[in-house]
C-alpha cells in the first residue's frame, strides 16, 4: 500500500469492528504504541448499525473484524458492496480461516507467508488452540517427519477469556467449573484449519480445556516416534522447528536440553500479555517419547498480538 492510496491523506487508517469486545480492546490497546496510523471509532450507540458501520468501512484502508462469525460474514458482505471503496479486511472469526479467497494470517505458516499477507486484501487472524497447533505440526508434516494421515492428538489448556465475554462474565461470577475438557463432540471450530494449514490429510483428535485463570494457553502433541514411518530421532523433531522458526520475532524453540532443564512443568500463564509463542520439544531418556509443547497468550499470539502482527504487515510497518 503506497502513502498516496491511503484514503485519509498521508496515513493508514484502521476501523476495528467489534471494538469493546475481548479481542478488539486487545487490538485497541496494542495499537496505542503504533504510530503512523489513524484509528477511527464508531459511536458505541451506533456499533450495531449496518449503515453506520458501512460508512466508517467507506473512510478506511483497512477493517479489523472482531465479531463473531455471522456477524463478521455481514460485515464482509457490507465491505464488498462499497465496491471500488472497500477497506482490506483482517478477520479475528473462524469464518475464513480455510476459505480459499483468503489468506491466512500466520506469518511463519512458511517461507513466503508474511509477503503474502503484506499483499493481500482479505487475511484470517487464526485461532488460537490452532496457532499453537500449527506451529507445532506445520513444520515436522513438511520436512517429512510426521506423515500427512498419521493419526495424531492434540491436547490442549486456555484461560476462560478465550470464550469472550460470555465466559469471561461467567468465570468472574463464580459460575464456571474450575476446569473442563470440552469439544468432546469431536468437532471444535478449529479442527478445520488446524487439519488444513498443518497439511494433514485426516483431522487429529483435538481435547481442548479451560480452567479457572483469565489467559494462557497450552497446546501439546504426545508422539511415540517409533509408530512414525521414519521413526526419527527427537533430536530431529527439535531441529527442524528450530530451524524453521530460527529468524522469527515473536516464536522461540527450546530445545530437548532447554525443555529438560525447566523440571518437567509448564506453567500456562508464563507468556502473559506477551505476543511471543514457545515450543518445548520433551523426551524421554530413549528417545522414543516426545511431547511438543506450544505455549502463548491466546490473548496475545493468540488473537490480538498476531491481529497486530498481520495490521503492520498489511499497512507495511
Ligand atoms: N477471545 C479470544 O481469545 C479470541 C476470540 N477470537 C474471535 O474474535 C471474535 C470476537 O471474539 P471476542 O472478542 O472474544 O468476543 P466478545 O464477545 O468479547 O466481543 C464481541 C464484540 O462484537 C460485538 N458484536 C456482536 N455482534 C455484533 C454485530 N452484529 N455488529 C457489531 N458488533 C457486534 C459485541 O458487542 P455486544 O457485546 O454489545 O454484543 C462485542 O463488542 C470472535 O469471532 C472470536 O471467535 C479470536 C481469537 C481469540
Ligand atoms: C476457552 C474457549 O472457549 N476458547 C474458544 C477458542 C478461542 C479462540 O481462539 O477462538 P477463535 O479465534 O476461533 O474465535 C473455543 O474453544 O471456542
Amino acid at each position: 500500500m503506497s502513502a498516496a492510496s491511503f484514503k485519509d491523506g498521508t496515513v493508514p487508517s484502521i476501523f476495528i469492528d467489534g471494538e469493546a469486545g475481548t479481542t478488539g480492546l486487545g487490538i485497541r490497546e496494542r495499537l496505542q504504541s503504533l504510530s503512523g496510523i489513524t484509528v477511527k471509532s464508531i459511536d458505541p450507540e451506533l456499533r450495531k448499525d449496518a449503515k453506520a458501520r458501512q460508512a466508517m468501512m467507506a473512510a478506511v484502508d483497512l477493517v479489523v473484524l472482531c465479531l463473531p462469525d455471522a456477524a463478521a460474514r455481514e460485515a464482509v458482505a457490507l465491505a464488498r458492496d462499497l465496491g471500488a471503496d472497500a477497506p482490506r479486511i483482517l478477520d479475528a472469526s473462524t469464518a475464513h480461516r480455510t476459505d480459499a479467497a483468503w489468506t491466512y494470517g500466520f506469518a511463519e505458516l512458511a517461507e513466503g507467508q508474511a509477503d503474502a499477507i503484506r499483499a493481500a486484501r482479505l487475511v484470517s487472524n487464526p485461532g488460537c488452540y490452532a496457532t499453537g497447533a500449527i506451529a507445532l505440526l506445520r513444520p515436522l508434516v513438511d520436512c517429512g517427519l510426521i506423515p500427512p494421515d498419521y493419526p495424531l492428538t492434540i491436547n490442549a489448556v486456555s484461560g476462560y477469556s478465550g470464550g469472550g465475554r460470555t465466559m469471561i462474565e461467567a468465570y468472574e461470577a463464580g459460575r464456571a467449573p474450575a476446569f473442563e475438557l470440552y469439544g468432546l463432540g469431536f468437532d471444535h471450530k478449529h479442527l478445520p484449519e488446524i487439519t488444513a494449514l498443518s497439511r494433514l490429510d485426516v483431522a487429529p483428535i483435538f481435547i481442548p480445556s479451560v480452567g479457572n485463570f483469565r489467559q494462557g494457553m497450552l497446546v501439546s502433541v504426545p508422539l511415540n516416534l517409533s509408530a512414525l514411518p521414519a521413526q526419527p530421532p527427537a533430536d530431529d523433531l527439535a531441529a527442524s522447528l528450530a530451524a524453521r522458526y530460527r529468524d522469527c520475532e515473536f516464536v522461540r524453540v527450546i530445545g530437548i536440553e532447554g525443555s529438560h532443564a525447566i523440571g518437567g512443568r509448564l506453567d500456562a500463564e508464563a507468556l502473559n500479555n506477551t505476543d511471543n509463542l514457545e515450543i518445548f520439544v520433551f523426551s524421554d531418556k530413549d528417545g522414543g517419547r516426545v511431547v511438543l509443547v506450544a505455549r502463548l497468550d491466546n490473548l496475545g499470539k493468540g488473537a490480538s498480538g498476531a491481529a497486530v502482527q498481520n495490521i503492520k504487515l498489511m499497512l507495511g510497518q
